[in-house]
């Protein structure tokens, strides 16, 4: 008697073969395609060489995403097509130069995975222990591109970061959101012998009713990274560590309870800094730093104008400065590109009235 299984079995392969001779016939096209697209940015890496023009356009890569939504006929989900351009894009710009981008590591951290979500995979990556050492690596021409933390949706602004654009010579050219999922992670999965749970500070203060109500007698230890804690959960089993399933696999622990953040919707905002500066894409914000005069309505006179020619501010935080005179500096976001003539107009008008004024460059908005 015949076995049903391996009958069943060849009757699948049978209707199979017709269609995956066509997926066959259609990756043929796929990759007769992607290769003269790689020949096309390989001429393009040759007139940018003639003219000394940067290799990464965060606006031309803006365009070209904003083109495959817009022209996409389904039934592929447009945000998926996207994160596949960004890989064909960061392919193809490997074709043309090997971009380097330095990001606080080590592997494992949020920012790296920020870090390949705006330049895809094929890039040098330089990992930094501090945000100090990534804006040095960038100015010192160590790497073209950096990405750093800037804020997060819960615990607020990301103070070293904020400082060391007030006094650096580099520009914004990208930001990247993240959505931040953390998970309790432990080398074999039983939490019994642990006593203490390692994360970033960030990360302990994000996941704080969580662990007061699952680990209220456990010491809780601030490390440099969550990655960094994952390593050292990774050598020491009394060591639990709160970092993404990312680091969790890089560091074979065991996922104890993922998604432990108290804020379902907590979300990281970073920045990509560089010397370059970026030009104009299809939705763009402009990041400048402004002190006023310290006399009252002084704040809502300087930016007067922005309500005048129409600009929408994004955000606005405070820093306390450290000079004498001014009390505070303000750092905003708004929306529109400094080559864009209402916004020219409208910063002019600031400038002149400022008692510092600093543009820390316009970029791509990604949501
Ligand atoms: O259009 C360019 O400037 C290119 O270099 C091509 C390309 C692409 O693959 O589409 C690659 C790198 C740039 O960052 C932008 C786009």
């Amino acid at each position: 008697m015949s076995d049903p299984i391996l009958n069943d079995k060849s009757e699948v392969d049978k209707d199979l073969a017709p269609i995956r001779a066509q997926i066959d016939a259609v990756d043929a096209q796929l990759l007769h395609l992607l290769n003269e697209r790689a020949k096309l940015a390989q001429a393009v890496g040759h007139v940018k060489q003639k003219h000394a023009q940067p290799v990464f356009r965060p606006e031309r890569e803006a365009f070209v995403l904003q083109k495959i939504a817009a022209q996409n006929p389904g039934p592929l989900p447009s945000h998926s097509l996207q994160t596949l351009w960004r890989e064909v894009m960061s392919i193809c710009r490997a074709m043309e130069e090997a971009v380097k981008v330095a990001y606080l590591g080590p592997a494992g951290t949020y920012t790296e995975q920020a870090m390949y979500k705006q330049f895809g995979h094929a890039i040098d990556a330089i990992d930094c222990t501090t945000v100090d050492d990534i804006f040095r690596t960038v100015e010192a021409d160590g790497a073209a591109f950096g990405v750093v933390p800037i804020e997060n949706s819960i615990e607020g602004a990301v103070n070293r970061t904020m400082d060391l654009l007030l006094a650096s010579p580099l520009k914004i050219c990208g930001e990247v959101s993240l959505a931040i999922r953390h998970s309790m992670l432990h080398k074999t999965g039983d939490m019994s012998g642990v006593t203490t749970i390692v994360a970033h500070p960030q990360a302990l203060a994000q996941c704080y009713n969580w662990l007061k109500q699952h680990y209220p007698h456990i010491e809780q230890k601030p490390v440099s990274s969550n990655a960094q804690g994952a390593q050292m959960a990774a050598a020491d089993p009394s060591v639990a560590a709160i970092a993404s399933d990312i680091a969790g696999t890089k560091y074979a622990l065991q996922t104890v309870a993922a998604s432990i953040q108290d804020d379902a919707n907590n979300r990281t905002r970073f920045i990509v800094l560089a010397k370059q500066l970026c030009g104009i894409s299809p939705n763009d914000k402009t990041s400048i730093i402004l002190a006023t005069p310290n006399k009252a309505g002084a704040v809502y006179a300087l930016l007067e104008p922005f309500a005048r020619k129409g600009v929408s501010m994004l955000r606005f935080e405070s820093r306390p400065a450290r000079q004498k005179g001014w009390e505070y500096f303000f750092y905003i976001d708004f929306a529109g590109h400094i080559d864009e003539q209402h916004v020219r107009e409208a910063l002019a008008e600031i400038e002149a009235n400022a008692a510092f004024y600093k543009c820390l460059g316009s970029y791509p908005v990604t949501s």
